[in-house]
């Protein structure tokens, strides 16, 4: 990068995204023309508690435009080259339409404000289907990966989540998701905190918080940035509930981090929280707050634009200086 005719340094994040796929790859010239974007799918029980501003049957609706083509991630991964892959590990959905890859762990996750979300064992099980589903990406020879979900009452989970993991207060980390209004807010947080005082999740063990707070999509996800490490498949995360299974997958191994890139910005507030501690710089803030991986395929057209600075770009050499 430095030797390319630019003055050092000048062309910013791109040059981080090179460096940084270098180190991971092991390629100097990294390659990354086969990109598919995953997004993991699941319903929460703690919709009953009146948090979001959709019905939970939204979720299944959504799986079947996924197929269709019609969702926003579709059109944006057909603008950036990138293939799409459903996985089902929670949704309420019964029959499954023919793209979705089907490992469903159990039809929804409980209602996490009157006892645990899922068992343990549930938990356990979905990061596994994550870390396969990752390490199968790099066996068929994808070169980059973004994570997405799917999940109406997924933001009252990953608040949680954060809360748990952090011991923040859930007022600075919770935000209004799929649009909710002042009243729905308010009874919002108090759902969330009425969750960890029923529940207890143990702080110093991140799955017993995935499993008492969290979603089955969260899980696949925290295995998914697990697994992609284990292959040196680079992977792009999204918004908040991806970055919060990214974050639960630090507390696992913290050595994941060298894998992950931000994508941008989300308007939930724990977004931020999350990226600082987690030492990432989100490339974009275009105030998008959709999930299913938008964010992070939006982001893919700048690594393709970095990588080819890299191998197009003119070098100081080449002008006889
Ligand atoms: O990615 C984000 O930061 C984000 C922020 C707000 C909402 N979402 C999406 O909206 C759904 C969750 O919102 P909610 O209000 O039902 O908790 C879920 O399907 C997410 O993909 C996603
Ligand atoms: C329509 C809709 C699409 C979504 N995509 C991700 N989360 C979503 C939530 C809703 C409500």
């Amino acid at each position: 990068m430095n030797e390319l005719t630019k003055p050092l340094g000048a062309l910013g994040n791109l040059e981080e995204i090179v460096i940084r796929l270098a180190g991971m790859t092991g390629n100097v010239m990294p390659d990354i023309g086969r990109k598919t974007m995953v997004v993991f799918c699941g319903d929460h029980g703690v919709t009953e508690e009146g948090v979001s501003a959709y019905p939970s049957d939204v979720t299944g609706l959504m799986i079947h435009n996924f197929c269709k083509g019609g969702a926003a991630v579709n059109v944006l991964s057909r603008r950036a080259g990138a293939d799409v892959k459903v996985v089902d590990v929670g949704s309420r959905l019964k029959k499954l339409p023919a793209c979705v890859v089907d490992r469903k762990v159990r039809l929804g996750t409980a209602n996490m404000a009157v006892g645990p979300a899922m068992e343990r064992e549930e938990a356990e099980e979905a990061i596994a289907i994550g870390i396969t589903i990752a390490q199968e990406l790099k066996t068929e020879g994808v070169q980059l990966a973004g994570v997405g979900e799917m999940g109406i009452g997924n933001t009252t989970a990953t608040s949680a989540v954060a809360s748990a993991l952090t011991g923040m207060s859930v007022d600075k980390l919770v935000g209004r998701g799929t649009g909710i209004d002042d009243v729905m807010l308010r009874q919002k947080v108090k759902v969330i905190r009425k969750s960890l005082a029923v529940n207890q999740p143990n702080k110093a063990d991140a799955i017993d918080v995935l499993a008492k707070v969290g979603g089955l999509e969260l899980a696949a996800m925290t295995g998914f940035v697990l697994g992609a490490a284990s292959v040196r498949l680079p992977v792009v995360i999204d918004g908040v509930i991806s970055t919060v299974a990214a974050f639960v997958a630090m507390a696992l191994s913290s050595d994941v981090k060298k894998y992950l890139f931000a994508s941008h910005l989300s308007v939930e507030p724990a977004h931020r929280i999350l990226l600082d501690q987690l030492g990432l710089e989100p490339l974009i803030d275009a105030k998008m707050r959709l999930g299913e991986g938008s964010g992070a395929v939006l982001s893919f057209p700048l690594f393709d634009s970095a990588v080819a600075v890299a191998r197009e770009m003119a070098t100081f050499a080449d002008l006889g200086l």
